[in-house]
């Protein structure tokens, strides 16, 4: 769904969410926040008190039980918008993407080669099905052969189609995006509701919401609070029969609603649920809340270098031969180990020959046996049929391989391969047995602003570590360029999983991007791993939160919003405490005062009469929720600093803020208040 049909959609959710307060007044729905629970409770005491004034014996007036009631049921009223306001975002998105699904036919291959149409509801992994131009794909599955453009707007709001391929990094397709031109044959990879559209509504609807260990830890601490001031108002009336105080049960009533952490109470659910949905609306699916707050926690980033920091269209860009090799017979070596090399990196070899008017002999090709690129060896070539292997790789690899073979290395090799290094350039050494021809030079570029998001990482805090495969002159020249904190070079994807697991051991909360199949175990292991939407299907299954628009670098905005959100949760929660101290110094010299005159020199805030002391307290109680309901929608403003930093501005600023906001506040209503009475 586009952001503008979010945005559109706006008044409808604001009538729907008022419409879900009410239906979330029921005790039983009402009871999972036991904090608003208690409040409840209160509200249908007072309320039977308008009907029964005397009903335990004291004498209470049946205007200031109305009143009190009144305030209460906003009170739960304004808590439970908060929380539908939130989660009707997510409902209204899951519905348009309801929509994507709806009646999709699927042409499904038969055994005997026939074609058969069958809805799309009742494929099941490994079915092979044909999507022409103008079609919507069935569900998810990988391209086995052909190649189509892909609208995949329907799931990522992006209008630009993507280039699906059988083969490599960009084989796998979702259902209910629409293939614009050419025809695929696609392998369907889940079963009926297990889909990725599938997960994304459940995910959106919030139907698989599940508390985050940092919420229900954060639940308990406000619920045990809850019980103390229980505990305290309940012994109240006891005590201050020493004192020939008598306490009517709706004054004490009003005490406990206005002691309780019913503002965090109230916000709560709603802060964790729209920090997910931010998640979403930077199109990034994320699997669990946990996924989103453990983002908020990170310690470490790890990055791999091609694609993530640099464009990652690495191009051959020139040939140096060595050994006084010449031109033409190193590219025709070049040409041969890259002749069905279907990376990015080997088709680069060939594009470029043609742009140059090089040549090489085809022929000589025929019959021999392709051996694929493997980040394992770190080279890729061909076996030719009259024995001959012909290899091209990581400088190092090729060098090995070569001695191996009984060659030697020829000794303009590394100063020329160290040029091309030192400019940020990857060196591909191409040998043919145990001669070295040379290099070709992959070029690629540093994204553009990378330095200053590296800067704004280490603001918050955050160590950045780049993982690659290439060699550490290389490393070290992209790595300095970018600004990352440190780098590992000539790492196998094995290497990956160790710096996680390394950091982990240290106490340390680590994220990782990545896409391909061998980026999976790390994906896994990290505790925010973030796949790429184009990425292969295990990435994304190993992964706890998905990119869309398959941008690695996203993940840098992924753990501002997980900071945003931990911060808003600590922030209102130091505000909803903070706010219990004016509260003591509006209600309880206004219980006490007619009994204990010295009681008076509490009384700083100078309240109209004890009665609007205690309804202006109510007051402000419940208002601040709904006032609030931004700030927690929207997160509370955010600039990248340390976490010891930011606690102590946050202590700062909504602490003294909780304690001052409602001296002012409390006075403005009872002057009002008094206005009237
Ligand atoms: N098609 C290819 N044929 C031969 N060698 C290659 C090919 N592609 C890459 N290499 C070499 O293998 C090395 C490792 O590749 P790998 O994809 O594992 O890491 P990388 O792309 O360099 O780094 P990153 O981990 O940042 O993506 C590369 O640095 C390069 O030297
Ligand atoms: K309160
Ligand atoms: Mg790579």
């Amino acid at each position: 769904m586009s952001r503008n049909q979010r945005k559109s959609l706006s008044g409808e959710l604001v009538r729907s969410a008022i419409q879900h307060s009410f239906i979330k007044l029921n005790p039983r729905v009402m009871f999972r926040n036991p904090i608003m629970f208690v409040v409840e409770v209160g509200m249908i005491i007072t309320f039977l008190l308008c009907i029964w004034p005397n009903a335990f014996g004291g004498e209470s007036s049946r205007a200031f039980n109305i009143v009190t009631t009144i305030i209460l049921f906003l009170t739960v009223l304004f808590a439970n918008f908060a929380e539908a306001l939130a989660e009707g975002r997510g409902k209204a998105q899951a519905d348009s993407l309801k929509q994507t699904k709806k009646d999709v036919a699927a042409r499904k291959l038969q055994s005997d080669g026939t074609v058969k149409n069958v809805p799309a509801t009742d494929l099941r992994k490994g079915d092979i099905v044909i999507v022409d131009a103008g079609e919507m794909i069935p569900g998810d599955g990988e391209v086995i052969s052909g190649l189509a453009s892909v609208d995949e707007s329907a799931i990522t709001g992006e209008s630009a189609p993507v280039i699906k391929e059988a083969g490599g990094d960009f084989s796998s397709v979702t259902g209910g995006t629409r293939v614009v031109s050419d025809s695929i044959k696609i392998r369907i990879t889940t079963d009926p509701g297990e889909s990725f559209l599938d997960r994304m509504i459940s995910l959106v609807e919030g139907a698989k919401r599940q508390k985050t260990p940092n919420e229900i830890a954060l639940n308990t601490v406000l619920i045990s609070l809850t019980l103390i001031f229980l505990l305290v108002v309940v012994t109240l009336p006891v005590l201050s029969k020493y004192v020939h105080v008598s306490l009517e049960v709706p004054i004490l009533i009003a005490l406990l609603v206005c002691l309780i952490p019913t503002t965090i109470g109230g916000l709560l659910s709603a802060i964790g649920i729209a920090g997910m949905d931010r998640v979403t609306q930077f199109n990034v699916l994320a699997m669990s809340g946990k996924a989103v707050e453990a983002a908020g926690d990170i310690n470490t980033i790890i990055l791999d270098k091609t694609g993530t920091i640099t464009f990652g269209n690495r191009m051959a860009s020139d040939f140096v031969p060595v050994n006084g090799v010449s031109i033409a017979d190193l590219a025709g070596w070049a040409a041969l180990s890259s002749m069905a090399d279907e990376t990015p990196e080997g088709r680069s070899v060939l594009e470029y020959m043609k742009k140059q008017n090089l040549v090489y002999n085809a022929e000589l090709a025929q019959g021999s046996q392709f051996i694929e690129f493997k980040a394992e060896t770190r080279m890729s070539g061909t076996d030719l049929r009259d024995g001959r292997q012909v290899r091209k790789g990581a400088v190092d690899s090729v060098k090995k391989w070569v001695l191996a073979n009984g060659g030697n290395v020829p000794s303009d090799l590394g100063s020329k391969s160290d040029e091309i290094a030192r400019v940020g350039g990857t060196p591909l050494a191409v040998a043919v047995d145990n001669q070295i021809y040379g290099l070709i030079y992959l070029k690629d570029t540093v994204k553009p602003g990378m330095r200053e998001r590296f800067e704004q990482l280490r603001a918050m805090g955050i160590k950045t570590i780049m993982c690659t495969g290439d060699n550490p002159l290389t490393a070290a020249t992209i790595a300095k360029e970018a600004g990352v904190d440190d780098f590992i070079a000539e790492s196998k994807p094995e290497d990956k999983i160790a710096v996680i697991r390394r950091e982990q051991a240290e106490g340390k909360l680590v994220a990782m991007t990545g896409d391909g199949t061998n980026d999976a175990p790390a994906l896994a292991q990290a505790d925010v791993g973030l796949a790429m939407n184009t990425g292969t299907i295990a990435a994304k299954e190993a992964a706890n939160m998905v990119d869309l628009d398959s941008n690695p670098t996203k993940i840098i905005e992924v753990v501002s919003i997980g900071k945003q959100l931990l911060m808003t949760r600590g922030a209102l929660t130091t505000f909803s405490i903070a706010n219990d101290i004016a509260k003591y110094f509006a209600i309880i010299p206004a219980m006490f005062m007619v009994a204990i005159p010295q009681m008076e020199a509490l009384n700083i805030m100078r309240l109209g009469s004890p009665t609007s002391a205690i309804l202006s307290a109510l007051v402000f109680n419940a208002i601040i929720i709904p006032l609030l309901i931004p700030l927690a929608m929207k997160g509370v403003a955010y600039k990248p600093m340390s976490s010891s930093a930011l606690l102590r501005r946050n202590l700062f600023v909504y602490g003294l803020g909780g304690v001052i906001v409602p001296f002012i506040g409390i006075k403005l209503i009872d002057l009002i208040v008094n206005l009237w009475v």
